[in-house]
């Protein structure tokens, strides 16, 4: 057994843990890290963010390939299968990991193998795959062990047609036709996946809508266009059971319904990575979620433990995980940090979907009064040249003041698009105006122009009305 002494501990080396440690490493704190993987990356690269993203681009040029006719005339139309598919995107991991690698050289930070295990507030175990023992001592330790696919114990994942967002990445087969329950985000970027190579999907929603906390007009749309797509969505159903047998699984609802298919894809929530940590030796607890629970200065109730990224639950977004690591060192350090609050919404469905802000129904409850302006991709230049055309960016807007209250998009890069809208919204002392937008020469022919189209559209409505 070996022990260490450091300055500041991090426990998990996804997004929270490795932005953390690295502007820990570059306040000249002596830093170190306990990760359980082999590699870096965190569960972001491994088997969440990165890889469902990649197999999304590669499904998606397989799409533009297929529609294309100067392309299908060329090479014909053949259908891929999903292990040729998974193999191409998972290209990016190891590149990935090289990078998050060379992160850690070279600000010098120590990265232990192994499990991390809680002795006191200030003393972790750290168990490595041969079982070598060490103990490391800090003055301050952050969590972020990230989370995993919630397994509810009457489904049974050990059998082979039954995979969850983890395993469906070893799927080594291309069924004719998938169950996916849970239409969170992770269920509905899945579906996009899937109807994408062409099998038969089943996408069944526990709510009444798709992703509830988007702008009712986006989630109508993501409705439309899946089921355009192919996909067959059901609303406000809930599990009875999975059977599932070397013929097939079925899947059956508490409404009576029974769904047949080759495989079924769960993914139905998320809980947090503290079961092996025990918490309780810290002084800590987590939620019946796995969750820690923090303060804005995402302090847990321990005060040289800090907690960010999954494991504290909402937004659980690789995005805000990175800056709430960031935040967590300048809290410590006392210097002015940012509780993350405000990250967009990015969903790699097809079509994308972005938003900031509000939507029209939070403004409606709040009593705001305020104007939309829209513009439809179809009618961009930009739009009719690259074959994109489905679409819309949606400006909400102060009817009185013009400010900015949200920006909606979906569409093609429309989580890139969104980022023009956010800085404009950022903006103090009156900067934040829907007039920036026509005010601005914007680049022709771009996506981005849907702006100015979007800002013309809502300030004719206000002139109508004055
Ligand atoms: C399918 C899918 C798609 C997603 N797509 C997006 C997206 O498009 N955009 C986006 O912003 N977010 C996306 N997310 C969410 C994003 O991946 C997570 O928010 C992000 O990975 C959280 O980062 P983290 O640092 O908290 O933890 P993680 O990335 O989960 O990393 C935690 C690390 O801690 C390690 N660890 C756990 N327990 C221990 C222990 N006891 N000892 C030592 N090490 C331990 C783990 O091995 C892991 O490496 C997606 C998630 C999934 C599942
Ligand atoms: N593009 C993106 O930004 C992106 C993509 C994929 C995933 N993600 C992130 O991953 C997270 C998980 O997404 P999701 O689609 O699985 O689910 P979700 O968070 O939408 O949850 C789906 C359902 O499961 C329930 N649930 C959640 N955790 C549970 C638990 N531990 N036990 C029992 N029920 C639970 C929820 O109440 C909900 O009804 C999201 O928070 C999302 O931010 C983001």
């Amino acid at each position: 057994m070996a022990e260490f002494q450091y300055d500041f501990l991090v426990i998990g080396a996804g997004p929270a843990g490795e932005a953390a440690a690295m502007a820990a490493a570059k306040s000249d704190l002596r830093v170190g890290v306990i990760e359980s993987q082999g590699m870096l990356g965190g569960n972001c690269t491994h088997r969440g963010t990165i890889p469902s993203k990649s197999l999304r681009h590669t499904v998606k040029q397989v799409i533009q390939f297929g529609s294309q006719p100067i392309f299908r005339n060329i090479g014909g139309a053949r259908p891929l299968t999903y292990p040729a598919v998974l193999d191409a995107a998972s290209q990016v991991i190891p590149k990935q990991v090289e990078l998050h690698t060379e992160f850690f050289a070279r600000n010098r930070v120590r990265v232990h193998s192994g499990n991390a295990r809680f002795l006191s507030n200030t003393q972790v175990e750290v168990m490595d795959s041969h079982g070598v023992r060490d103990v490391i001592s800090a003055e301050r330790v952050l969590i972020a062990t990230g989370s995993r696919p919630y397994r509810p114990d009457d489904v049974d994942f050990t059998h082979p047609r039954v995979y969850d967002s983890d395993t469906i990445l070893d799927m080594q087969h291309t069924p004719r036709t998938i169950i996916i329950f849970g239409a969170g985000v992770i269920g509905c970027e899945y579906a996009s996946i899937f109807a994408g190579l062409g099998l038969k999907v089943d996408l069944i929603n526990t709510r009444e809508r798709l992703l509830e906390f988007l702008d009712d007009e986006i989630s109508d749309a993501l409705s439309y266009h899946l089921r355009d797509n192919g996909v067959m969505v059901r609303h406000s159903e809930e599990c009875a059971s999975v059977d599932a047998t070397s013929k097939g699984v079925t899947l059956n609802l508490k409404s009576g319904k029974r769904i047949r298919a080759d495989a079924l894809l769960w993914c139905n929530g998320r809980t947090g990575n503290t079961d092996m940590l025990d918490l309780e030796n810290a002084g800590l607890e987590a939620n019946h979620r796995g969750q820690v629970k923090v303060d804005n200065n995402y302090c847990t109730e321990v005060d040289n433990i800090y907690a960010a990224g999954d494991v504290i639950g909402w937004p659980s977004l690789a995005s805000a995980s990175y800056d709430q690591g960031r935040a967590v060192v300048a809290a410590m350090l006392q210097k002015e940090m940012r509780f993350v609050e405000d990250a967009p919404t990015g969903i790699y469905t097809l079509p994308e979907i972005s938003s900031v802000g509000k939507t029209e129904a939070e403004l409606t409850s709040a009593r705001i009064p305020y104007e939309v302006g829209r513009a439809f991709f179809k009618d961009t230049a930009r739009g009719q040249i690259s074959g994109e055309d489905v679409g819309m960016l949606k400006i909400l807007f102060h009817i009185d003041t013009l400010e900015i209250l949200g920006i909606h998009c979906f569409g093609a890069e429309a989580a890139e698009i969104i980022h023009i809208g956010q800085a404009i919204m950022n903006q103090p002392n009156g900067a934040n105006t829907v007039k920036y937008f026509v005010n601005t020469t914007f680049n022709y022919p771009t996506m981005a122009e849907a702006y100015r189209v979007a800002a013309l559209n809502g300030l004719n409505r206000v002139n109508r009305h004055s």
